[in-house]
């Protein structure tokens, strides 16, 4: 038994994180709260099997998905008998409660308060403490969906029809434009953390790196995946809400040809994948604050995107290029996106997707 595990210093530290989810959790439930005994663990879905001990017992856990912090699981309360994602995130009282969780439970909180269709909704938030192993489990219970936009995109037919292409992009749209607008940046948009279902409607998640963010933008931390990451995040400028909307065009393409639009290998490649089919941009456009200098590149050319990606339709092609404009008070906003003829015509929901085979 080490020191660490059982002195004085533990012993704080797993106080301290329980204060902090008692603190979050404060002020949230009318009914009595929730715990894991009122989830039982369901066996359908896909990804890796999981087994876990509990006292007296062993459960098979099918695993959604697996996060940084730990996995989302299948569950279903045994009251209402309804299925929900359990999103479980481990944390080592050592370490304290890292920001991007503490970030990701305010953030989708403050958001369920306000429910919009396109948001993933939170149902509920509550911990277990393992003093043994010096452990806090922090469950998030959140609705259910039936895939990430990665593994929709994998396994649909290649003719996806046009309409429910933009039925799509309406919705991850409709999603931002309601961040936005309550100033919240997701930072992360990518297809594994936008969630589709059957009856075709899309939910944005996984807010792990979300950010109030104020008229004045900041100079950038790392933020967003390498493949959807804005230019002025790269050349670590200042940034605002326009880094999603750049994400958003990254993925519309790639929902359009099921290969990302600007696989980098890294960071320093990153900004010549995006040169190379984009163009240098003009000097008057690089950001003057920017710590990596034009002339480091090569005079790259512009091409039109369709000759990366011969799937995208006329109108979806000039969405990509508006979202994609190197400086970013040119981009489209998400509110004005949804104006862009390629989103304007009321698209319908039409029919229930098919169902999806999945290579186990
Ligand atoms: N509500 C849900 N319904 C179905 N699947 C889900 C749900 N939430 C998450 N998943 C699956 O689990 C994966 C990981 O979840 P999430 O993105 O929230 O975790 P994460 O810790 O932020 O992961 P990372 O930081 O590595 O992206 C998702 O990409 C998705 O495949
Ligand atoms: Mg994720």
């Amino acid at each position: 038994m080490s020191e660490n595990l059982y002195g004085e210093q533990h012993r704080n530290g797993m106080n301290r994180l329980q204060r902090m989810m008692t603190n979050l959790n404060c002020g949230r439930q009318r009914n009595a709260p929730l715990s894991i005994k009122d989830f039982e663990i369901q066996q359908v879905g896909w990804g890796p099997e999981i087994l876990v001990f509990h006292p007296g017992q062993v459960i098979i856990l099918m695993a959604l998905g697996k996060g940084a912090y730990g996995n989302v699981y299948c569950v279903r309360n045994i009251h209402d008998g309804k299925d929900y994602a359990l999103k479980q995130m481990h944390v080592a009282a050592a370490e304290g409660l890292p920001q991007s969780i503490l970030r990701e439970i305010s953030t989708i909180k403050q958001l369920a308060r306000k429910a919009h269709p396109n948001i993933l909704a939170l149902k509920s938030v509550f911990h277990q403490l393992d003093s043994e192993k010096g452990i806090l489990k922090i469950n998030m219970i959140l609705e259910r969906c039936d895939w990430d936009l990665y593994t929709f995109l994998k396994s649909i037919p290649r003719g996806f029809p046009e309409k429910q292409c933009r039925h799509m992009v309406l919705q991850i749209a409709r999603g931002l434009d309601f961040l936005h607008s309550h100033s919240i940046i997701h930072r992360d948009l990518k297809p594994q953390n936008i969630l589709v279902n059957r009856d075709q409607t899309i939910k944005i998640a996984d807010f792990g790196l979300s950010k109030e963010h104020s008229n004045t933008s900041a100079v950038t931390t790392l933020v967003v995946t390498l493949w959807y990451r804005a230019p002025e995040v790269l050349l670590q400028s200042f940034y605002s809400s326009a880094i999603d909307v750049w994400a958003l065009g990254c993925i519309v393409s790639e929902i359009y040809n099921r290969e990302p639009l600007f696989p980098g290998q890294d960071e320093a490649t990153q900004l010549t994948a995006i040169f190379e089919k984009l163009g240098l941009p003009s000097i008057k456009d690089w950001p003057s604050e920017s710590v990596i200098m034009r002339s480091s590149f090569p005079e790259f050319r512009a091409h039109c995107l369709k000759q990366f990606n011969p799937y995208l339709s006329g109108e979806a092609l000039d969405f990509v290029n508006q979202c994609l404009r190197f400086d970013q008070r040119k981009r489209l906003s998400a509110r004005v996106s949804l104006t862009h003829p390629y989103l304007r015509p009321t698209v319908t929901r039409s029919r229930i997707l098919q169902p999806i085979h999945h290579n186990k």
